[in-house]
């Protein structure tokens, strides 16, 4: 469980009451854990999952798109809450996608996903599509590039969701200086100068920014 935010005896009952993943995400983050050791911790929370595929049926979006895909938690989740759209998913990782393209064929979302692998701020730049629904879950130093790429595509209304956004509550203190609070910071204090937008920070596993475009 991420979300150490909360007391723990909060974040258990928290954990309660939210629908749980099903086998297959569970399958998913063991297989994780087993093959990426540390990394698995890049992985999205189950809470987390569960929003995601709650807000893609809210917003039932035409084009979805994920910037950080590793092994494909957070893009089944996104996948699974699609109407008739797609999801256009961005890694650089051809070992760790690997996983994901295994589990998308087994969810049964295969055909609604599109990877492209390459650093996401050259891939990005080629994409020509409206965005409806962003995703950002990738190296935080170029959070400002990725977000600057989808919030010139997004639609007017669109939603961009920005991951790992309160870094451990690192980042409302001012004696944490580590490369990536000070992205992350950086990123923050970015869009919330942005009069584009509307912002609200969600204190949700280890923080999600709901960004909306006027
Ligand atoms: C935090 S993980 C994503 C976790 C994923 N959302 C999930 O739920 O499992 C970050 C991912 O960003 C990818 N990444 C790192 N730098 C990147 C870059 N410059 N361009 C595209 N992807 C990148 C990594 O390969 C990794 O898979």
């Amino acid at each position: 469980m991420k979300a150490d935010l909360l007391s723990p005896a909060v974040a258990r009952y928290v954990y309660e009451h939210s629908t749980k993943p099903d086998p297959l995400l569970e399958r998913l983050a063991r297989e994780t854990m087993e093959v990426t050791g540390d990394s698995a911790g890049m992985q999205i929370s189950p809470d987390q999952g569960t929003f995601l595929t709650m807000i893609t049926q809210i917003m039932a979006p035409q084009v979805a798109v994920e910037v950080g895909t590793f092994t494909g938690y957070s893009s089944i989740c996104i996948a699974r809450g699609l109407r008739g759209g797609r999801l256009h998913c961005f890694d650089v990782s051809e070992k760790w996608t690997s996983i994901a393209r295994r589990y998308w064929a087994e969810a049964g979302v295969a055909d609604r996903v599109t990877l492209t692998l390459g650093p996401a701020l050259d891939t990005l730049a080629g994409f020509d599509q409206t965005v409806d629904l962003a995703f950002v879950d990738a190296d935080k130093g170029n959070y400002p590039g990725y977000y600057e790429l989808l919030i010139e595509r997004m639609r007017p209304g669109g939603l961009l969701i920005a991951d790992n956004t309160l870094r451990r509550g690192h980042v409302a203190d001012p004696s944490r200086d580590e490369p990536t609070t000070v992205e992350i910071r950086r990123f923050n204090d970015l869009v919330i100068e942005d009069p584009r937008v509307s912002v609200l920070m969600l204190p949700v596993a280890d923080g999600m920014t709901l960004v909306t475009k006027h």
